[in-house]
């Protein structure tokens, strides 16, 4: 957009969008004028990276801390050239990620006409060594190869970091074929090019992002080893891929974080589900000169059972399909939840410690300073870390309307207009899908790990650290202080990447900010700098997603509840790659239950989408068990560790033990009262003190506090007895099946006939919940 065509009101309009402050917006058109450019960079840079703002023709404007803009592209391409130079991969053709001599380390064979049992493990072990510096295949890419050795599918599920790009790199180099690899996003397929380049093995990516026409035709002429595809282009290229199987052959179909494929998955992808032209196009009755089905093989981090029952039928699988299984347990991090407003009256207690390991007095020189504002809101005039407040507490009552975003709840509202009237109200600045797949689906925004140790390193690296899984070996692990290493911060609104990096600046901590509404520019610079090492702490969205491999990164925070447990889990998994210990801490209001992001989703989704963020809240209420294990299980797998011996409820123990068998049986009988009086015909309540005063009417049914405050009179001894007490309970009861929210599936005459089987309870686990401030309240175990 050119700026200086632009309105202020137009401006004002797209920042707030990005996620800037209006008084910084405001503030930046005054000094910048009313150009995007100019004030995003203004905002940016002026506090922030060094060289304040030069005069210039009148105007001020910014200059790079490294260099002169250029224009994106100019960047990305040199930046790449660097790189082909900088290896000894044959020279490249001015293309990217194009290597005219694509290395051929084999004759191309047909699988098929080998015995599975012949030496294949021993060519793979060469090529390995050949092209990381390292020769051993881990289990489950044995398992995965084997079955494309026999021709068969694969659905191969193995933890973040675990190395399942190599399942479908290796059978390019076995085979001498072309690896079709679809993946969602171009800034993953870019990343990968670029290493699978560094290492010797020719590939490209097809896309929108793809700058160069040319490369299209090369790749279906069979010129590259691997090719990344997205869905919506393999598309279009049926034909193409088709003469390319049957002219040079392809080996595989990749489908690379296939949970993209299902509706229940968190990362659901329309084109994905298209996917199954694939196995119509591509099997051995359709093509003639094939003797079987191409393979396919689905790869992700993250899939629920029916997730993966999705995919099998979605992509039309074979029924012989291999399913390869790992562990998704990664047994070197450490998940801690931790309760907090989440809001920026927070910030001093929560990132207390952070601003202890990364931050610096404030005597810096311009080169240090990252973000930095003169804005001194909500931080103490001192300069030093150490003088922030850690005695941030609050009472659970008094912060209903601090979240960041208003409560959206689908069950209350009941349809989904009302859902989407709400929508319009509480957009604040929010991350969604068309935000993340078509503003980071830019071939401006590079993602990939430029300044890399040589590749043989990183793998030892990996593969020497395993941490210790005996309870001893893992106690002395833990007592071990986290190395030196970068910090995610994820959020869940655009706003507060800004507000907290700008935030986390202000003690001299190296932190950047992203989300999908910035310039590219901007983006692809966090990204370099990040794989560089420069920055210490990304704030970000889900846009800084998928495909980021790096190996160090020491801490994944969640700040505020995310929207799944797969996007948690896949988000955290981003920690410790490198082998050693990494927190995930999740810093979420455990007073309030968490809301639903608005998106464009159908009711169905935003259904299934609300279970998901239910989930979470039962992870992060959780008390008493170990929370890998809660992780890994909801995965489907048996955990078979018990315990990960590293987690906060591994170290804080088990709770006491309660009955409250009484205080269940009140409850129940007061919800059964007021619905009855109201001709609720069951067992629901809301639990949402803080739903918008025009949605109640006279036959409401009754929220917490309503509920409370007639316990309170009617019974003295609970007089003092706090609403968050009751929430917990109310919770257990509703895990248990004995309450729903707002839902009509019980009957009220039930209501007396569960007060019976509530007699037959067992006690409860119950303890101070918010051990690190000053609560005295006791919160209730979920997992009961
Ligand atoms: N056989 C192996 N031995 C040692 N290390 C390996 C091996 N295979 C892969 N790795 C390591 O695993 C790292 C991550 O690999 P990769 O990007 O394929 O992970 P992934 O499983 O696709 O993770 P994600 O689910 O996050 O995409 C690589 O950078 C490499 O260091
Ligand atoms: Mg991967």
């Amino acid at each position: 957009m050119d700026g200086n065509n632009t309105s202020s009101a137009q401006v004002i309009a797209e920042m707030i969008g990005m996620g800037f402050d209006y008084t910084d917006i405001m503030e930046a058109i005054k000094v910048a004028g009313p150009s995007i450019p100019s004030a995003v960079e203004h905002i940016l840079n002026s506090t922030a990276r060094t060289p304040k703002l030069h005069a210039h023709n009148g105007r001020k404007k910014t200059v790079l801390r490294k260099q002169p803009f250029r224009s994106c592209r100019q960047v990305r391409q040199s930046k790449i050239f660097d790189h082909f130079h900088s290896n000894d991969a044959k020279e490249e053709s001015p293309q990217m990620g194009v290597d005219p001599n694509p290395i051929v380390l084999s004759e191309p064979f047909e699988a098929q006409d080998l015995d599975i049992a012949y030496d294949w493990e021993q060519r793979v072990s060469l090529l390995m060594q050949k092209h990381f510096g390292f020769s051993s295949l881990k289990t489950f890419q044995k398992e995965a190869l084997s079955a494309w050795l026999a021709h068969k599918d694969c659905l191969v599920l193995a933890a973040t970091g675990s190395g399942k790009s190599l399942c479908f790199q290796i059978p390019a180099l076995l085979s001498g074929k072309v690896v079709v690899v679809i993946s969602p996003l171009i800034s993953l397929m870019h990343d990968q090019c670029l290493k699978l380049t560094r290492h010797g093995i020719s590939a490209c990516f097809l896309g929108s992002g793809q700058p160069d026409d040319t490369v299209e035709q090369k790749a279906m002429g069979g010129l590259y080893s691997i090719v990344y595809i997205c869905p919506e282009t393999v598309l279009r290229l049926i034909e193409p891929l088709q003469k390319l199987a049957e002219s040079h052959g392809i080996a595989l179909f990749a489908i690379d974080e296939v949970h993209c494929v299902s509706k229940w998955g968190h990362d659901f992808r329309p084109d994905y589900r298209r996917l199954s032209v694939l196995r119509e196009n591509f099997s051995a009755s359709k093509l003639k000169s094939l003797k079987f089905d191409i393979p396919l093989m689905a790869l992700t981090a993250t899939a629920t059972k029916r997730v993966r029952e999705d995919i099998l039928k979605s992509l039309h699988m074979s029924k012989e399909t291999n399913v390869v299984l790992t562990s998704f347990f990664r047994s070197n991090l450490r998940f801690m939840v931790k309760h907090s407003r989440t809001s920026q009256a927070s910030y001093a207690k929560d990132f207390h410690e952070l601003i202890q390991v990364y931050g610096r007095k404030q005597n810096m020189t311009g080169n240090e300073k990252y973000f930095i504002s003169d804005d001194s809101d909500h931080v103490s005039n001192s300069s030093d870390a150490s003088s922030i407040s850690d005695t941030d507490s609050v009472s659970p009552d008094d912060n209903q309307d601090d979240y960041a975003y208003k409560d959206i709840n689908i069950m209350h509202s009941g349809n989904t207009d009302d859902f989407l009237t709400g929508r319009e109200l509480s957009v604040d600045f929010l991350e969604n899908d068309v935000d993340v797949f078509q503003s980071v689906d830019n071939s401006d925004v590079t993602c990939g790990e430029f300044c890399v140790q040589p590749a043989h390193k990183e793998w030892e690296l990996s593969e020497t650290i395993d941490p210790p899984k005996k309870p001893e070996g893992r106690l002395k692990f833990l007592k071990k202080p986290l190395e030196q290493g970068p910090a995610i911060i994820y959020v869940p609104t655009r706003k507060e990447t800004l507000r907290i990096a700008k935030y986390l600046c202000k003690f001299g901590v190296k932190a950047a900010a992203y989300n999908a509404g910035l310039p590219k520019l901007h983006l692809r610079r966090v990204h370099e700098e990040f794989h560089e090492n420069t920055l210490e702490v990304i704030v970000a969205t889900i846009a800084f997603g998928m495909g980021i491999d790096k190996s160090n990164v020491r801490r994944i925070i969640h700040y505020g509840w995310p929207q799944s447990l797969e996007a948690y889990y896949q988000e955290a998994g981003r920690a410790g790659r490198d082998g050693k210990l990494a927190d995930c801490i999740l810093y979420a209001n455990l007073a309030n239950k968490p809301s639903l992001l608005p998106s464009r989703k159908s009711e169905d989704q935003m259904k299934q989408a609300y279970i998901m963020l239910s989930d979470c809240f039962r992870y992060g209420m959780n008390t008493s068990c170990c929370r890998a294990k809660i992780l890994v299980e909801y995965f489907g797998e048996d955990f078979s560790h018990q315990k990960c011996l590293l987690c906060d409820v591994c170290i804080d123990g088990p709770p006491q033990r309660q009955n409250v068998k009484e205080e269940a049986c009140i409850l129940l009988q007061t919800i059964g009262a007021h619905n009855e009086c109201n001709n609720y015909l069951d067992c629901s309540y809301d639990d949402d003190i803080h739903f918008h005063s025009k949605h109640r009417g006279l036959r409401e049914r009754p929220n917490l506090q309503i509920l409370v405050g007639k316990i309170r009179q009617q019974f003295q001894k609970f007089l003092t007895t706090d609403i968050l007490w009751w929430r917990g309970l109310a919770r257990i009861l509703e895990v248990k099946g004995y309450i729903g929210e707002g839902d009509d599936k019980s009957c009220a005459a039930e209501c007396a006939f569960l007060c019976d089987l509530i007699s037959s309870f067992p006690p409860y686990n119950c303890r101070p919940m918010f051990r690190q401030n000053t609560w005295s309240q006791q919160n209730w175990d979920w997992n009961l």
